[in-house]
């Protein structure tokens, strides 16, 4: 068995970044955001909206005409089109390489060769190794045994259920990238980073949209923590996609309390967990998070 540590609500509330005095939204972080096609629009909704709800300077988004506009319609403060960023979310709501548009695919080699560090999810998974900077990938299971086929040491998905904190550090190794293992518990691994465990959610989380508002939380913690990642490389990509995991979890629990939730129902949560988990850190170090 992998040994993991268990992530906690007091390690996600360390590894947030609340703005400081001297912050402006471009020194907060600019996110990129290629998500969402023709064929599936919702998912780029449901990831910007997590994103500026996760906390981050400005999101960019750029996609095809129908997301862009439902995306505009529902958040005026996002920009659109490419431009200057300090990380990219690719994939999500982006078919996979046989359905994929022209368009899609300018919108995946895009932020995928910008050299800034890029959470790879569903459509785009295919195309992860053309990734110039550090990448986090959060497949389900389907999409973690469709990645690894591919490789010399494929891996089967009864494999991967059965032990699937050993099929995230295997595809660590394997393809280089921190792995986001997504399940009732998220597993994850990165190269020479240690390995985390978080079951931080409730199964009301297991509906349509939900891994596309967890690509949103991990895009804006990515973008703001560009510091970090020069700094540490996968070892922080890991503590920040455990970070996602817990977010999306606790926000999930409070969504939901005991009963059916709609992913963009998640999204509403968010900014209160966010503040909940600061409010504890800062009761508990009055030091913390505020470098300025
Ligand atoms: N609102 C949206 O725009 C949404 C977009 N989504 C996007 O949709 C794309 C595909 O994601 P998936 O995770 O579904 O991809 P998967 O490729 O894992 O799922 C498709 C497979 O699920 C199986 N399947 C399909 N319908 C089934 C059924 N009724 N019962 C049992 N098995 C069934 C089939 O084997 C099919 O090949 C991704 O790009 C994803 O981001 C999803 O996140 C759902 C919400
Ligand atoms: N049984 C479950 N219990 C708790 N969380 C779950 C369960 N199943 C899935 N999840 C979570 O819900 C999300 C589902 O993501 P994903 O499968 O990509 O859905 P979608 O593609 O529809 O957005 C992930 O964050 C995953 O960890």
């Amino acid at each position: 068995m992998t040994a993991e540590r268990v992530w906690t609500p007091e390690d996600t509330a360390r590894m947030l970044r609340a703005p400081v005095t001297g912050d402006d939204k471009y020194s907060r972080g600019v996110l990129g955001v290629a998500t969402g096609s023709e064929a599936f629009p919702g998912a780029a909704v449901l990831g910007v909206e997590a994103a500026v709800r996760t906390g981050v300077g400005m999101v960019r988004y750029f996609g095809s005409p129908t997301p862009t506009a439902l995306v505009l319609q529902r958040r005026p403060e996002v920009v659109t089109g490419a431009g200057r960023v300090q990380a990219w979310l690719v994939g999500s709501g982006i078919p996979g390489a046989l359905e994929r548009t022209m368009d899609d695919n300018t919108h995946i080699g895009t932020a995928l060769m910008d050299g800034v560090p890029v959470v790879i999810d569903a459509g785009a998974l295919d195309r992860l190794q053309v990734a110039t900077g550090p990448a986090v990938i959060t497949p389900h299971y389907r999409e973690l045994e469709r990645t690894l086929a591919t490789t010399r040491s494929p891996l089967a998905i009864d494999e991967i259920r059965a032990d699937a904190a050993a099929a995230a550090a295997h595809a660590a190794e394997t393809l280089g990238v921190t792995v986001l293992l997504k399940g009732s518990t998220t597993h994850i691994a990165s190269p020479g980073g240690e390995p985390i465990s978080v079951s931080l959610g409730t199964t009301w989380l297991a509906s349509a949209g939900s891994g596309d508002v967890l690509g949103g939380v991990l895009g804006a913690l990515l973008a703001s923590h560009a510091a970090d990642i020069a700094e540490r490389g996968h070892a922080a990509l890991g503590e920040l996609a455990a970070t996602a995991a817990a977010l999306h979890g606790l926000a999930g629990v409070k969504a939901s309390n005991g009963g059916p939730i709609a992913a963009l129902d998640i999204t509403r949560t968010l900014p209160g967990v966010v503040s909940a988990l600061l409010q504890m850190r800062d009761e508990s170090d009055p030091s913390a998070g505020d470098p300025a």
